[in-house]
């Protein structure tokens, strides 16, 4: 069973879409990545699927049955994009009370406070807390009852580099675990390795979707290769000119190395003719990252839309 599939889905607020023709899974065991720019439509998504709107055309189904059906609603956690908590109260207290909405087992609480680095200050009010510890306190709220689909809004904004890895490391072992989890953001950098698939939404419709293999077969964007000549750098730039219908390829010297951006159907035939030439010595590839595709699928477009709707 799904945690969540959106079929189609459209959304409007008012007079203009936010999102048009979604079609969107997420598996039990698996991460997800949703981008996009800011206003580009993730918080819109989570809401639909937290069943607090419906689409305005489409089909939402989580966990087996239908957005914003209570029994659906208990086995997921949701972590906002500004958590805000009743300053007077500690850490506990605000964790026991959710817990206790949410009508789950309060023994609970001090494990989950630790989970989430948080035990040294649960018994201090969160008006004097940081960020990046509200933050946390949200987390452990959003982990509360082991939920089955989990989904966390820019999840990372406010926590230091350390605790960012932490949270990381944590959603890897729920996922292991059999979570379901939905990461949403606009901060890239860092997340590659944590996520099994990105889903990237401009202008309210999904762009690409899949894991970044898929993702870079899509985009087809080019390889950079990083070679080191066998005598010297111009006998090595021969060689490569010699495998004539390579013609035209953007070839920069680097520190007595060349590097050359080929298309990902051109990196092996090249190859195998610069071998064969004697003049390569060692090679390195670089594939485009999570931001280079991410910007590619953006474009200048998306950029321009940052901020919002206008
Ligand atoms: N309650 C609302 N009423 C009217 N328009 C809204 C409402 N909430 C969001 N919007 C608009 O819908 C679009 C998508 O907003 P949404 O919050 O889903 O984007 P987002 O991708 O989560 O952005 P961010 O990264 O800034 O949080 C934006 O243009 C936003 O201005």
């Amino acid at each position: 069973m799904s945690c969540f599939q959106l079929d189609n889905v459209s959304y409007r607020y008012d007079k203009s879409p936010v999102l048009t023709g979604i079609d969107l899974r997420l598996e039990p065991g698996e991460i997800l990545g949703l981008f996009g720019h800011n206003g580009a439509g993730k918080t819109t998504s989570i809401k639909l699927i937290l069943g607090l709107m419906s689409p305005e055309q489409g089909t939402v189904s989580v966990l087996g049955g239908q957005a914003g059906d209570p029994e659906v609603t208990q086995h997921i956690g949701y972590l906002p994009e500004n958590v805000m908590f009743y300053p007077q109260l500690t850490g506990r207290e605000i964790l026991r009370h959710f817990t206790r909405l949410k009508g789950a087992d309060l023994r609970q609480v001090p494990d989950l406070l630790e989970q989430v680095g948080l035990s040294d200050a649960m018994d201090a009010r969160t008006k004097t807390y940081s960020k990046g510890m509200r933050q946390r306190l949200g987390l452990a709220q959003a982990l509360l009852g082991k939920p089955r689909l989990l989904m966390l809004d820019e999840p990372t904004v406010g926590l230091d580099p350390v605790a960012t890895a932490d949270l990381y490391r944590l959603l890897r072992t729920l996922r292991n675990e059999g979570t379901g989890i939905v990461l949403c953001s606009h901060v890239l950098p860092g997340v590659e390795p944590y996520i099994d698939r990105a889903a990237i939404l401009t202008g309210g419709a999904l762009q690409a979707a899949g894991d970044l293999t898929a993702l870079r077969r899509q985009a087809n964007m080019p390889v950079t290769l990083s070679l080191e000549p066998a005598h010297d750098v111009s006998a090595l730039e021969r060689a490569i000119d010699r495998a004539g219908r390579f013609n035209g390829l953007l070839v920069k010297a680097d520190s007595g190395r060349l590097r050359v951006d080929v298309q990902p159907r051109e990196k092996m035939p090249l190859l195998q003719a610069l071998f064969a030439s004697g003049e390569l010595a060692d090679v390195s590839i670089h594939q485009p990252s999570l931001e280079d595709i991410y910007v590619h699928f953006i474009g200048s477009g998306g950029l321009a839309h940052r901020g919002g709707k206008s």
